[in-house]
């Protein structure tokens, strides 16, 4: 099934009832057929301003991993395929044409109208040959794996339409809210396609190669992938900067080993060093895609990439966000990938997750507010192991969490901070802490914005407002996962960058249904959104209409 454009997606944009219908199957509101339009490849920037913005990312917002050495980059470079994997990569095709043309025909059993009806309820655009499964018994996969499926009812959107073409060999760009089971949607087929080819006895054998920008969200994955590899014998090594390598490097020794997750950073590093190698890479996984393709980690990505399987490599990207100035330089690391989007091509949030936008006129009051709303949303201390609600609250600066953190112990609250100034040991209890429930608050800077799968995290603060809106949406992706709801508040002032994302912000709110929430931005802020600059095309400037009103979505 082809889907390309789908009027009856557009129709059912509208109505507020459809909208609380699909929001309640982790399925996502309207619709829009996102087009590949010239993007922003990044590929000008003189050494001087990459190294200047580089210092710059570090200092206000430190997702990124640690630099590699100078000497571990230049290295780095000289990577290519082997050309044995030319030879190996004919037979690969052939294979993986059979097994496309099986999982159509396997697929194809399902009701074409129930079929329809899925995509349209679920605002699902495909751009490419997929017929989604509705049932995990349609997809051919390991019992073992099933086991892992079973805690779950169904599919959620993403992985009904991403596991036919993956299981199938193909590349896929998978777009879907957060929280919407991504992590599985290439886990699940990764880990299926290992079972079903033996390792060789000899030699390192990475075979799966998952890169995220930040560590935590890395440990995250590889435990998903550990647990759900372990019944059928697959090992996953877990590559990340700020602790000691020589560990890394016994792990990657294990004979089983199959998987690699990890950063770029670190990656590069135990590579150059020949500590791994990544020429047996046939499945390469792209989590947040966006951010792994953005200026701070295009570069190693590149180099990463290189090292990989080049004809016989299937690539995958997944996001919850996928702006225009990365599309193109994603196209060209793809073969004639799939691109699935759950929801809209355009940036869009959980609609689950109920946005509140607090403006300041005067920032010193962020304070108070910020104890008012905590009074009412978090106990000051929580007991541990319960499914209490807890709360994140997020800072821009490093140095402010430090501050918010005083404020908040003066106040009783039992808090923790993850940020890139605390060593990695001390992140990781923070996050544990506040994953078991040893402590009800976290203060984090963005390395908390993307991926982190926390139960029970009620409400999301934005303490200070991000630097893109895209971080805003993954910021408070954090709360209302897996189908279930979350509240989201966010203190405005306008000062510094706030200033210009004022309309971008307030379309997001707007199309998430909270469009009375962004009446204080309309009304002390220029919405003009100006779109990032393309090194040769320059800025675009789109025009809101703030006359029309979105419709808020009521949750049962
Ligand atoms: N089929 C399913 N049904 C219900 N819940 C699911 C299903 N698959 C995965 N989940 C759960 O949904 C939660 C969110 O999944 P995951 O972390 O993969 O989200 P994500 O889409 O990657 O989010 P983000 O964009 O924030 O990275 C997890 O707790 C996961 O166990």
């Amino acid at each position: 099934m082809t889907v390309e454009t789908s009027d009856s997606l557009k129709k059912h944009k509208k109505t507020k009832k459809e909208k609380k219908a699909m929001s309640s199957e982790n399925g996502l509101p309207k619709e829009s057929i996102g087009t590949l339009e010239m993007s922003d490849l990044n590929l000008h920037d003189t050494p001087k301003k990459e190294k200047k913005r580089k210092r710059k990312e570090a200092d206000v917002n430190d997702t990124a991993d640690e630099p590699l050495p100078k000497k571990a980059r230049k290295d780095a470079n000289a990577n290519e395929a082997s050309p044995s994997e030319a030879k190996l990569s004919k037979e690969e095709r052939k294979r993986r044409k059979k097994e496309a043309k099986e999982a159509l025909e396997a697929t194809s059993s399902a009701v074409p109208e129930r079929v329809q009806s899925f995509l349209t309820k679920n605002a699902i655009t495909i751009h490419g040959d997929v017929t989604p499964i509705l049932d995990f018994s349609q997809i051919d996969i390991p019992a073992a794996l099933m086991e892992t499926l079973s805690k779950f009812k169904e599919p959620t959107p993403i992985q009904a339409c991403s596991w036919p073409p993956l299981l199938a060999g193909r590349d896929v760009v998978g777009i879907a809210e957060t929280g919407s089971g991504k992590t599985l949607a290439f886990g699940i087929p990764a880990l299926a396609r290992l079972a079903a080819t033996e390792r060789p006895p000899k030699g390192q054998n990475i075979n799966v190669l998952v890169v995220a920008p930040t560590r935590e969200l890395a440990i995250q994955t590889h435990d998903t992938l550990l647990a759900a590899g372990k019944p059928l014998g697959i090992t996953s090594v877990c590559l990340y900067g700020g602790t000691d390598k020589e560990a890394q490097k016994k792990s990657l020794k294990d004979k089983k080993l199959r998987i690699v997750v990890g950063t770029p950073g670190r990656l590069l590093d135990l590579a150059n060093e020949g500590a791994c190698s990544f020429e047996h890479v046939s499945f390469l996984v792209l989590d947040e895609a966006d951010r792994m393709l953005d200026k701070g980690f295009e570069n190693d990505i590149r180099k990463i990439i290189g090292m990989t399987a080049q004809d016989a490599r299937q690539t995958l990207m997944f996001s919850a966000t996928w702006p225009d100035s990365v599309r193109r330089l994603a196209a060209s690391f793809q073969k004639d990938p799939v691109r699935i989007t759950v929801g809209q091509d355009d940036l869009t949030a959980n609609h689950r997750v109920e946005q509140v936008i607090d403006v300041f006129d005067d920032p010193r009051e962020k304070d108070s507010k910020l104890l008012k709303i905590l009074k009412q949303v978090q106990k000051k201390s929580i007991t541990p192991g319960s499914d209490e609600s807890r709360t994140l609250v997020f800072v821009l600066y490093k140095n402010e969490a430090p501050r918010v953190e005083q404020l908040l112990r003066g106040q009783g609250y039992s808090v923790c901070v993850l940020h890139g100034n605390v060593s990695q040991d001390a992140r990781l209890k923070a996050l544990n802490d506040f994953k078991t429930g040893k402590v009800g608050v976290l203060i984090a800077t963005d390395v908390a914005a993307r991926g982190l799968d926390i139960p029970n995290v009620g409400t999301v603060i934005n303490y200070t407002f991000p630097l893109t809106v895209e971080d805003y949406v993954h910021r408070i992706g954090r709360t209302g996962r897996g189908g279930r709801e979350g509240k989201s508040v966010t203190f405005f002032t306008g000062e510094k960058h706030e200033k210009a994302l004022a309309g971008e912000l307030a379309k997001v709110v707007r199309e998430s249904g909270f469009d009375a929430a962004a009446e204080g931005l309309r009304q002390r802020f220029d919405m003009t959104i100006k779109k990032k600059t393309h090194n040769v095309y320059g800025a675009h400037f789109k025009e809101i209409d703030s006359t029309v009103k979105g419709t808020k979505i009521v949750f049962d």
